[in-house]
């Protein structure tokens, strides 16, 4: 199973406050948004950088860009949202594509509901979704991406199950996952265990 698991105290202390189910929907897009921060801080590790000269008030030096015009973030409706602000923040120049897409409830098929992706191809596509469960939802989107013709992928969650980890690793081992936690199986209705329950509810609010 190919999975970067990001191991960290700040990380792991607020993915207890997020598990919760005590935790109410403004906080809990708080602690998404501050985990989002840290988990990038990884993901994006190993982009691309180039050597710029800087003038400090003392000397001169040498800085470094990064080519971030060359990003393009994809949140998977409705929970990638949760993720997005905080990947905007970091990286304010990045492009933003949308992949509606919404689990059946029996099936646990995803079923696709829009997909608006700014056009450079040869963008580096940081997908986001907090929840990779079955994986159906993160490999029909990266699928859907292929399609069109883009080639360059990483995907960041926050809880993955082994199931996701391995359809996805299968149907697109060109594509590193990043996530806050792997966690231990599914239930018979498709839910991570022991997981946070259903994101986009807990983040918009829509749990009964
Ligand atoms: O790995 P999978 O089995 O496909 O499950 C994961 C998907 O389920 C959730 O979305 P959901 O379908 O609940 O839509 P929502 O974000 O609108 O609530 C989640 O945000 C993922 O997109
Ligand atoms: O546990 C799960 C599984 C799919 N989608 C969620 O939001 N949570
Ligand atoms: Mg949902």
């Amino acid at each position: 199973m190919q999975i970067h698991v990001v191991n960290h105290p700040l990380i792991k202390e607020k993915m207890t406050h997020l598990r919760d189910k005590k935790t109410a929907p403004r906080n809990f897009r708080r602690l998404l948004d501050e985990i989002a921060q840290l988990l990038l801080f990884e993901v994006t590790r190993d982009l691309p950088i180039r050597e710029v000269p800087v003038t400090t008030p003392i000397a001169e030096t040498t800085g470094y860009a990064l080519d971030i015009s060359g990003i393009t973030v994809v949140p998977i409706l409705r929970a990638g949202l949760g993720f997005l602000d905080a990947v905007l923040d970091l990286i304010p120049e990045a492009r933003v594509g949308h992949i509606g897409l919404t689990r059946d409830e029996e099936t646990l098929e995803p079923i696709k509901y829009y997909c608006k992706i700014p056009k450079d191809k040869d963008a580096e596509i940081i997908l986001i979704d907090p929840m990779l469960a079955t994986g159906g939802s993160a490999a029909a989107a990266l699928t859907m991406l292929k399609e069109e013709g883009y080639k360059h992928f990483r995907f960041m969650c926050l809880v993955a199950a082994p199931e996701g980890v391995e359809l996805v690793n299968r149907e697109h081992p060109d594509v590193p996952i990043y996530t806050a936690a792997l966690d231990d199986h599914l239930n018979e209705h498709g839910y991570i265990v022991p997981g946070l329950g259903d994101a986009g509810d807990r983040v918009f609010g829509t749990v009964e």
